[in-house]
């Protein structure tokens, strides 16, 4: 059942599991540790549920999702050093599904690397790519676009699930002018641009077709998939919402055991509390768990003083190494007016396009999420001064530094014109930021540092990736199409007018890491060892996005939805 309030928890309920967090990843362990009737599972999660808000449901408004609204966090960021001392605004979903919810929706594995470097510096084979492709399968269910077009040659579907639970398609409603286009520059050139049937493979490098987590123009999140309504009425599966967790409690006088929950639905509410039986599972998030942690006495003790808080169990990592990718849009006139733009000006075309949305089930250019057609996965050049000056920090040389989507339109057009753009993320980025507490109320926001462009890497990286941009949109494919940058950025730019423009134009992607994050059992850094338990505590566990000791070369989802499969699979064996 879902509760909306406490009160209307029944009081006789007792709880094998407490899932703190009902997001990406803390869905998917309710889900598989209610799939044993003998075990009773309460999910807690601070926001409500997204039912019926179109803007979570229609796949292309996701771009509407980073304003301020009471279903997000509304975080904003520490003046970023590394971007002019801006402060920035670091949107994360409250609500059931967590970012699932409301992501840009792209479906990026990453490159098989990526995982096998988990697996080496965790010393846990279990990460890798090779053993993680039973939990691909049953996170995926691929799907048909909503337009049933021919998608032979757009995927390789050895490489996927089709009998898993959260949907993934190709996109519904194609953009003919710019696709065959992209086509065209995999020929044209070839070298740097190559053809790749599937980047989800393992293998990521090249140009493919972009795979999203869309279900018949519909999001597909962990709330719709994995607590579908053939799952949510489970009689083991208790889903309470609008239930903040302020704190873990240590349960009895066994300093190892943080059996005890304490919530509350607001500031003001009185507290309350609940204790599982078996374990606890934290998924809240990159930022809400390191947050937790520190507010519940787990940290570092230098930092914990500050704050007048008792140091239970000293883990001085907690909240520190957090990595997030920085982003970069960079947009050209198009000659053409078939774009997205109109979509995001013009509210009677908007309107039109909602009820035909409605009307056909999901049908339409709404059906589809902005980051449009393909997606290119880059490795910087052989000469490149980012790599001559700096370790590579990516998993390995098949993995891909830059990733650019290929937009047909922008999704904050200036008033007039028709644009083609591309983002631009440097997905293996060497900066690191940290999350630390600011008060000892765990209703406040804690600071977010995401520590964006303070390594030569990652501001050489961006330079290097601006080219690329170039060198794609340059190709001959585009000749009387793309009309010219609508940025000042033009191939004639200086070293230092493009690292002004970087810095004052990158934002943050949503796709933050290893604030709680795993390291080999025993090791003195990290959070939390290989089988997720945090080090030195017996019967809690951390189960999302911060456990991941590096960002994949990828957007974030498909990490998390495997480490809460694997996750739910590690807990289930121990019991
Ligand atoms: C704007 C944006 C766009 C993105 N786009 C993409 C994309 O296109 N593709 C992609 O792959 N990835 C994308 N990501 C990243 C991806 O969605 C995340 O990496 C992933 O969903 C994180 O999952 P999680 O389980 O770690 O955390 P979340 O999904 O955030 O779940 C945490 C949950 O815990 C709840 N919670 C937090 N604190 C508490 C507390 N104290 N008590 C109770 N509940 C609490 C939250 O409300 C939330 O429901 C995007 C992220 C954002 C923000």
């Amino acid at each position: 059942d879902i509760y909306n309030n406490v009160d209307e928890l029944p009081r006789n309920l007792t709880f094998d599991f407490i899932v703190i967090g009902g997001g990406t990843a803390g869905n998917v362990v309710a889900n598989r540790l209610t799939e044993n009737p003998s075990f009773s599972v309460l999910v807690l999660e601070a926001g409500p549920s997204p039912e019926g808000q179109l803007n979570h449901t229609v796949p292309f408004f996701s771009i509407f999702l980073r304003e301020q609204s009471p279903l997000d966090w509304n975080y904003t960021t520490v003046p970023q050093v590394g971007l002019d001392g801006s402060a920035l605004q670091y949107p994360r979903g409250r609500i059931l599904g967590g970012c699932s919810s409301m992501n840009r929706l792209a479906y990026v594995r990453g490159s098989s690397e990526d995982y096998d470097r988990y697996a080496n510096v965790t010393g846990d084979n279990g990460w890798s790519w090779n053993e993680i492709q039973p939990y691909i399968r049953k996170n995926e269910r691929w799907t048909s676009p909503t337009d049933n077009h021919n998608t032979s040659g757009q995927f390789n579907p050895a490489v996927h699930g089709f009998h898993g639970i959260n949907s993934v398609s190709l996109a519904g409603f194609p953009s003919p002018t710019v696709q065959d286009r992209v086509i065209q520059v995999t020929e044209e050139l070839s070298d740097e641009f190559p053809f790749n049937l599937d980047y989800n493979s393992g293998f990521q490098l090249g140009v493919g077709w972009a795979q999203s987590t869309i279900k018949h123009g519909k999001r597909s999140s962990s709330f719709t998939s994995y607590l579908g309504p053939e799952f949510v009425g489970r009689q083991n599966l208790h889903i309470l919402l609008n239930a903040q967790v302020t704190r873990l409690l240590q349960t009895n006088s066994d300093p190892t055991e943080f059996l005890t929950v304490e919530f509350a639905e607001n500031k003001d509410a009185p507290r309350q509390r609940v204790t599982a039986t078996k374990e606890v599972i934290i998924s809240t998030g990159s930022v809400g768990t390191p947050t937790l942690l520190l507010n519940s006495g787990i940290g570092d003790p230098n930092q914990l003083s500050r704050f007048g808080i008792k140091t239970l169990i000293n883990i001085p990592d907690v909240g520190k190494n957090l990595s997030n990718q920085p982003m970069l849009t960079l947009s050209y006139f198009v000659n053409s007016t078939n774009t997205f733009d109109d979509i995001i000006r013009n509210l009677t075309l908007r309107s039109e396009l909602i009820r035909q949305w409605i009307e056909t089930d999901g049908d339409g250019p709404l059906g589809i999420g902005p980051y449009g057609t393909h997606q290119v996965f880059t490795r910087l050049s052989k000469n490149s001064t980012a790599l001559e000056t700096n370790p590579d920090p990516a998993a390995g040389p098949n993995t891909a530094h830059i990733q650019s989507g290929i937009q047909n339109g922008d999704i904050s057009p200036p008033p007039e014109g028709h644009f083609m753009t591309i983002s631009l993320s440097l997905n293996t980025p060497t900066s690191r930021g940290s999350i630390q507490l600011n008060t000892t109320d765990a209703f406040d926001q804690p600071l977010i540092d995401l520590g964006l462009l303070t390594t030569d890497f990652d501001v050489l990286a961006l330079k290097e990736g601006i080219g690329i941009a170039q060198r794609f949109v340059g190709a001959r494919a585009w000749d009387g199409y793309v009309l010219g940058p609508l940025s000042n950025i033009t191939a004639s730019s200086t070293d230092a007018e493009l690292e002004a423009f970087i810095r004052a134009n990158t934002s943050p992607n949503g796709h933050i890491v290893s604030t709680a994050s795993m390291s080999p059992k025993g090791a003195q850094h990290g959070v939390v060892d290989p089988d997720l338990r945090v080090k030195g505590i017996a019967r809690l566990r951390v189960v999302d996005a911060s456990i991941l000791p590096f960002v994949p070369s990828a957007n974030t989802q498909f990490a998390v939805y495997m480490v809460g499969e694997r996750g739910a699979d590690l807990i289930k064996a121990a019991w």
